[in-house]
C-alpha cells in the first residue's frame, strides 16, 4: 500500500536506537510515534496533567501534505491518555522535533518508558487557498441552518 511519496526522517542524538516511526500493519493509515524519553528515566503525568513527550525525529514532510499527530485508541481506553491538541498538526515546514502533547484524562499516573508508543501520525494531503473577502455568500438550500437543523419536520 506504500505510495511514491517519501517522508524524510532526521534522528536526534537521544533518538539513537529508536525504532523508526512505522506503519504497524500493511493497512495502518498512521505510523506509531514512541517516546524519547531517556532511558531508566520515565515521564510520568498525573491524573489531569499534561506533558509534551519528545519522538527523538525531525520529519521532512514534503510540500502540500501535512503530519497529523492522533490519539491510540488503546492508550485511550485502558488509561485514559490521549493527545490535548489532537489532531495536532505537523506543517510541512517545521524542521524542529516532532512531540506529543500528551494529557492524562485517566485517574492514576500514567508511565512512559523509552520507546513506548504513544501516538500515530497520519500523513495527509492538503491545500493551500487563496482568501477572498465577499459581501454576500451565495444562496443554498441549508443556508444559515446548522447544529442540528436537518431532519426536523
Ligand atoms: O502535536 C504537535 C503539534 C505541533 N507540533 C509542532 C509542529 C508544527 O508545525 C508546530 C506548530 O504547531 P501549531 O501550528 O499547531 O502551533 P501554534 O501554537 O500555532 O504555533 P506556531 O505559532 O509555531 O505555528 O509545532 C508538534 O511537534 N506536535
Ligand atoms: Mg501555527
Amino acid at each position: 500500500m506504500t505510495s511514491n511519496v517519501t517522508l524524510g526522517m532526521v534522528r536526534l542524538p537521544h533518538g539513537e536506537g529508536l525504532a523508526l516511526p512505522a506503519y504497524e500493519t500493511a493497512g495502518a493509515a498512521g505510523m506509531d510515534l514512541r517516546a524519547a524519553v531517556p532511558e531508566g528515566e520515565p515521564m510520568t503525568i498525573a491524573p489531569g496533567a499534561r506533558a509534551l513527550a519528545p519522538t527523538g525525529f525531525v520529519f521532512e514532510i514534503p510540500a502540500s501534505y501535512e503530519g497529523q499527530v492522533r490519539p491510540r485508541s488503546g492508550l485511550a481506553l485502558k488509561h485514559g491518555v490521549t493527545c490535548l491538541n489532537t489532531p495536532g498538526t505537523i506543517d510541512s515546514d517545521y524542521r524542529g522535533e516532532v512531540k506529543v502533547l500528551l494529557v492524562n484524562l485517566g485517574s492514576e499516573v500514567f508511565v512512559i518508558e523509552r520507546g513506548m508508543r504513544i501516538a500515530q501520525m497520519i500523513i495527509a494531503p492538503v491545500t493551500q487557498v487563496s482568501v477572498e473577502e465577499r459581501s454576500l455568500a451565495g444562496a443554498t438550500e441549508r443556508g444559515a441552518g446548522g447544529f442540528g437543523s436537518t431532519g426536523r419536520s
